[in-house]
């Protein structure tokens, strides 16, 4: 790279975002920060993010916090001892559009952090102002679909997700008429080799315990029910352009092998680094380029081991409900996603139980599917088709918890 990138971060105070920040931090000729975004939980870590790599913009979604966020820059900026003048504050966007309105500015990468379905708009902006898409929001590429895939021109979506990052460094000399199938590892979660009957009681804070990697707590709990596994099958497809049947899943405990491809002669190219986000991040945000360093390597002087094992789909039946859900298409995708998300604060929450998040998404779903028309080929799916799928399905989810008794209730 001749000259740094200059790069957004949206989502900056998240695991993705932190790490990023640290990749660019210690990369100053490869990387600059041109702009943060975060929800505005942390206004203090947002403000010293902001000043540290001396952003031009700073978005916060919720416009509440844009003010404690200005507080903060002024604190931070007096903590550092810079007199007036010194240093030119960055500029604060606020509200729910803020981090769209920071996708589409100028620069050479959006790293896409968000955690969930509102990291669609941002997404499209990136897109639709031609900036390359370092993409850890697979739920935007998910929901979105068709719609997403059509914006992108080739190679402008980097897959940060890490298993996507290892399919994106197999193929980087092959061709798609090479692959016979594409093959994601999957940790198995906290609860891998649990039988149905022994999820009933699972805790919050046992499924936030991730075998190995720190990670947002949605993320942590698609982890551990395996809806992240499927949402990654759907990825995968969007991405590489391969059938969903050609798209396995095999338990990988270790997660040093973070995905494979087999080709057509019956060879397999894997990429293998012990468990860390550092390089496909660093590999999002440089591509094609490596950055040297940017992540623990394997150590070959060790003795280890790596074992594959099948999918246990009766007791963690959210792959097969999200292949239901990819190979219906429309909006299907989306109504999976959003049923998840509120599953997910439900069961954070208390007041669903582990095994109801995939149960629910599956009642979700299903009733979708009963009541959809399908959609024909000429009738292409619209960003307002998929709100509005989004909402309903959303309703629908919260509908059916408030229906059921409650995890503490159930406990008695
Ligand atoms: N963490 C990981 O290792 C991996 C993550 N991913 C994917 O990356 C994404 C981020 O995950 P992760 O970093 O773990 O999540 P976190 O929960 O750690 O971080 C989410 C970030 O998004 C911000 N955010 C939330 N809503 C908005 C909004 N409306 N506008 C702008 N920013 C917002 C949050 O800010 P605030 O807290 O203030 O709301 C926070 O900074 C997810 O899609 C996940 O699936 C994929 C592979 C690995
Ligand atoms: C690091 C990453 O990409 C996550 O999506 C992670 O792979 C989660 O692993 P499992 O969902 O397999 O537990
Ligand atoms: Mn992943």
């Amino acid at each position: 790279m001749a000259q740094p990138r200059d790069v957004v971060v949206l989502g900056s105070t998240g695991s993705i975002g932190t790490q990023a920040l640290e990749l660019v931090a210690a990369n100053p000729g490869l990387f600059r920060v041109v702009g943060i975004a975060a929800g505005g939980n942390d206004p203090v870590l947002l403000a010293q993010q902001a000043i540290a790599h001396e952003v031009e913009v700073v978005a916060v979604a919720q416009a509440t916090a844009a003010q404690d966020v200005q507080l903060a820059l002024y604190a931070e900026a007096q903590r550092r001892g810079y007199a007036e003048g010194q240093y030119r504050l960055p500029r604060i966007l606020a509200g729910p559009r803020a981090a769209t309105e920071l996708a589409a500015t100028a620069c050479d990468v959006v790293l896409n952090g968000i955690t969930g379905a509102v990291g669609l708009g941002p997404t499209i902006a990136a897109l639709e102002a031609g900036t390359t898409l370092a993409l850890a929001n697979k739920e935007s590429l998910i929901i979105g679909g068709p719609v997403v895939t059509a914006l992108a021109r080739p190679g402008q979506i980097v897959p940060v997700d890490s298993e996507h990052s290892a399919i994106a460094q197999a193929l980087r000399s092959g061709t798609a008429q090479e692959v016979r199938r594409l093959v994601l590892t999957a940790s198995g979660g906290p609860f891998r080799g649990r039988s149905r009957d022994e999820l009933t009681e699972v805790t919050p804070d046992q499924a936030l315990a991730h075998p190995n990697f720190a990670m947002g707590p949605v993320i942590t709990i698609n982890s551990a029910t395996l809806v992240n596994k499927g949402l990654e099958v759907i990825e995968a497809h969007l991405l590489f352009d391969v059938p969903m049947e050609r798209v396995d899943v095999v338990v990988h405990p270790q997660q040093v092998i973070h995905s494979m491809v087999e080709f057509v002669d019956g060879s397999t190219l894997a990429q293998a680094s012990p468990p860390s986000m550092l390089i496909p991040i660093a590999l999002g945000m440089g591509w094609p380029d490596r950055v040297p360093d940017a992540g623990p390597g394997c150590d070959w002087t060790k003795a280890s081991q790596w074992d594959f094992a099948p999918l246990d789909d009766d007791a963690f039946p959210a792959v097969r409900l999200a292949r239901r859900a990819g190979s219906a298409g429309g909006t299907a995708p989306a109504v999976y996603n959003a049923a998840n998300e509120v599953c997910v604060a439900s069961f954070l929450a208390g007041e669903l139980p582990f095994l109801g998040i995939v149960d629910t998404v599956g009642a979700v779903l299903d009733e979708h599917l009963t009541a959809a028309r399908v959609r024909s080929e000429e009738e292409p799916l619209t960003v307002d088709d998929v709100l509005a799928a989004d909402t309903t399905a959303r309703t629908r989810a919260h509908e059916l918890i408030e229906g059921r008794p409650t995890a503490a209730k159930e406990r008695r």
